[in-house]
């Protein structure tokens, strides 16, 4: 019964957070949100839209308004057209100075109508691409500031799609809703009008055929929407393979396998070429001849309603500019119905993103910490205050599955601390909660004495140094690598490199500290990216400095350095080393050993190996008897 409460209470919030965050972002829930309430995806993805937005609306409401005018104008045109024929043409009026100014008109209507519609498509992709700006780094920020556990289970390649495609998606959204879908309704508005104006009965017949334009439209898009989403999937495997081959290239040369990989893009990119012919097809075969074939019933129904007015007598004059009129009308009808029919599945993939990006955004952050609390580098702590003081700490990523079991532990100022143990014995697990990655149960972590919630973010993180497994680099100069952002003063980036004796290497390249480093370190070897990482951490001057197997991948000279290093500091800084080589522990002030998840032993070197039989002496043995 204790145990199932101490399990629960290891159930942190993030773990909670965590999961929530993964069922959200991963596709297939998005899916099942998405089918599950598609009006709830819409509504927030017209929130974000308009959150995005705001600060251009000013913008919106000019193109609405310049966008009602142009098509205004538009409408016009004919009507103009029109007078031309009823009162000059036909009755041989020949009022040169009014017909001339008939025709400018007509022309210039049509000249402005174009110019400001291409004035308002400039305006809302302008307002777009801001837009965009402004919501793709928001994202990135928020996705900067997620918890660690969220990034346990999410997928990288999703949650970079989140921040680039799907961002880009609300600029489809921008303009597919603001400009086509907009502009189009308002041309097709007008034209109704118009048409009505002039003769209500041909209206009706023109009106009474639109639902076959849809009809056409609908059935290309059910006709055409498998090879469309096959197209799409085909294309992502392009980008899947691409990637995936860059980044193993090594492994793809060692094992020959270029041939194959070459086959299998080959077929991929065989495929996509035919499914978007299949779709070029559909679009070729059914919606172009199907609309031509509509605008030519539509006009002969036009015509025909016509000669059945005239009754058998000559048209009237006036009619035959009604005629023009309506011909003039018809292509003004069907081209905006398609447009709008036509966007519509690409603005429901666009919602579907754009609410992907919402749901992404409402991922809990962080927890804030230490709001007017004590910070970390606290003058007042007692004498005596261990840097680290560990009590009872009960951890779980998984319910039911406990990974560290009621572990104490006193880590005094300035000691030099040890931490060995098998595979998945709780080593990195421990260090994450030691650097607030995942929440440890409250209280059961201190720092100088202060509980490690109450430390403000910025002086917990300015009291704290990693180096971690995996000497993260970026593809940047040996100084921004080190300084990692921090801007910090020249000297301060050279005396760390020293003490991390990183410093020699970094001058023999061939511009020093500003030599770029490639791709993840790749100009450097294992060993000299590891030095880097270490010397970033010391560059930051921390008050403890962690090491996740900093010496993993270093020969045993370079890892003599290391050690050196590490002497230099003892007595400074507080320093918690994991280690699989027990050499780069072995002058610690104390090393311990977890066993699945608990404190087996606790001791100096020399203690450890007088335990007979103990973790730690199989451990040393083992690993002398390899060497
Ligand atoms: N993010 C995670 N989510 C769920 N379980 C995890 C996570 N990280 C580690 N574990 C589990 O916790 C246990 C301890 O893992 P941890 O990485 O702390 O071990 P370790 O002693 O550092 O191992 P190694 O020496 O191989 O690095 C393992 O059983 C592992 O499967």
């Amino acid at each position: 019964m204790q145990a199932e409460d101490t399990e629960n209470r290891a159930r942190t919030r993030a773990e909670k957070g965590a999961e929530k965050g993964v069922e959200k972002v991963e596709g297939k829930n998005v899916e099942k949100g998405a089918e599950s309430s598609h009006a709830e995806s819409a509504r927030r993805a017209y929130g974000l839209l308009k959150e995005a937005a705001a600060p251009d609306r000013h913008h919106l409401w000019w193109a609405v308004l310049w966008l009602a005018i142009a098509a205004g104008l538009e409408v016009v045109g004919p009507l103009l057209g029109k007078r031309l024929i009823d009162e000059h043409l036909l009755p041989r009026v020949l009022d040169w100075p009014a017909m001339a100014l008939l025709l400018g008109a007509v022309v210039a209507t049509g000249c402005a109508s174009t110019w400001l519609r291409y004035l308002q498509l400039v305006r809302l992709s302008g307002l777009a691409m801001r837009s965009v700006q402004r919501l793709r780094e928001r994202v990135y920020g928020h996705v900067l500031r997620l918890p660690m556990a969220f990034f346990d289970r999410a997928i990288t390649g999703q949650l970079v799609s989140r921040v680039t495609n799907d961002t880009e998606a609300v600029k489809g959204l921008y303009i597919q809703v603001l400009f086509v879908i907009l502009d189009s309704t308002i041309v097709l508005a007008g034209t109704i009008l118009a048409m009505a104006w002039l003769d209500w009965r041909l209206m009706s017949l023109v009106v009474a055929l639109m639902p076959c334009v849809l009809l056409i439209v609908w059935l290309y898009q059910r006709l055409s929407a498998p090879a469309v989403a096959k197209a799409r999937q085909l294309r992502s495997d392009i980008n899947a393979q691409v990637a995936e081959s860059i980044g193993g290239m090594s492994v793809l040369q060692a094992n020959n396998a270029q041939a194959r990989f070459a086959e299998r893009f080959s077929r991929t990119n065989e495929d996509q070429y035919t499914q978007r012919v299949a779709e070029i097809r559909a679009n070729a075969w059914l919606l172009r001849p199907a609309l031509d074939m509509l605008n030519v019933v539509l006009l002969a129904s036009v015509i025909w309603l016509f000669g059945q007015r005239a009754d058998g007598t000559v048209l009237g004059v006036a009619e035959v500019g009604v005629l023009y009129a309506f011909i003039s009308y018809i292509a003004r009808v069907i081209e905006p119905l398609i447009q709008i029919t036509m966007q519509f599945s690409q603005l429901q993939q666009s919602v579907v993103a754009t609410a992907r990006v919402a749901t992404l955004l409402d991922e809990a952050g962080a927890p804030e910490h230490g709001k007017g609390a004590p910070d970390a580098a606290n003058e007042t702590a007692a004498p005596g205050t261990p840097a680290i003081d560990i009590r009872h700490l009960d951890f779980a990523y998984v319910d039911n599955q406990k990974v560290l079991h009621d572990l104490s532990l006193q880590i005094p100022q300035g000691a030099f601390y040890g931490i060995v143990g098998h595979t998945g014995s709780g080593k990195s697990t421990l260090l994450s909660l030691l650097l607030r990655y995942y929440p440890a149960p409250r209280g059961s972590i201190l720092m100088n004495g202060v509980p490690l919630d109450d430390i403000g973010h910025d002086a917990f993180r300015a009291s704290m140094g990693l180096v971690p497994q995996d000497p993260f680099l970026l593809a940047a100069s040996a100084r921004d690598n080190i300084d990692m952002g921090r801007n910090l003063p020249v000297e301060r980036i050279e005396r760390a490199a020293r003490a991390a004796h990183a410093h020699d290497f970094i001058m023999a390249l061939e511009d020093g500290y500003d030599t770029l480093l490639g791709e993840g370190g790749s100009r450097l070897s294992s060993g000299q990216k590891q030095l880097i990482a270490i010397a970033r951490a010391l560059a930051g001057e921390p008050r403890v400095l962690m090491l996740d197997e900093a010496t993993s991948r270093i020969d045993s000279a370079t890892e003599q350095v290391v050690q050196q290093a590490l002497d230099e500091l003892r007595g400074q800084v507080t320093i918690i080393a994991i280690a699989h080589r027990l050499s780069t522990i072995r002058d610690a002030d104390r090393i311990v050993v977890l066993n699945h998840g608990r404190i087996e032993e606790s001791g100096s070197h020399d203690a450890l190996m007088r335990i007979e039989g103990g973790l730690y002496q199989r451990l040393y043995l083992l690993q002398q008897l390899a060497a």
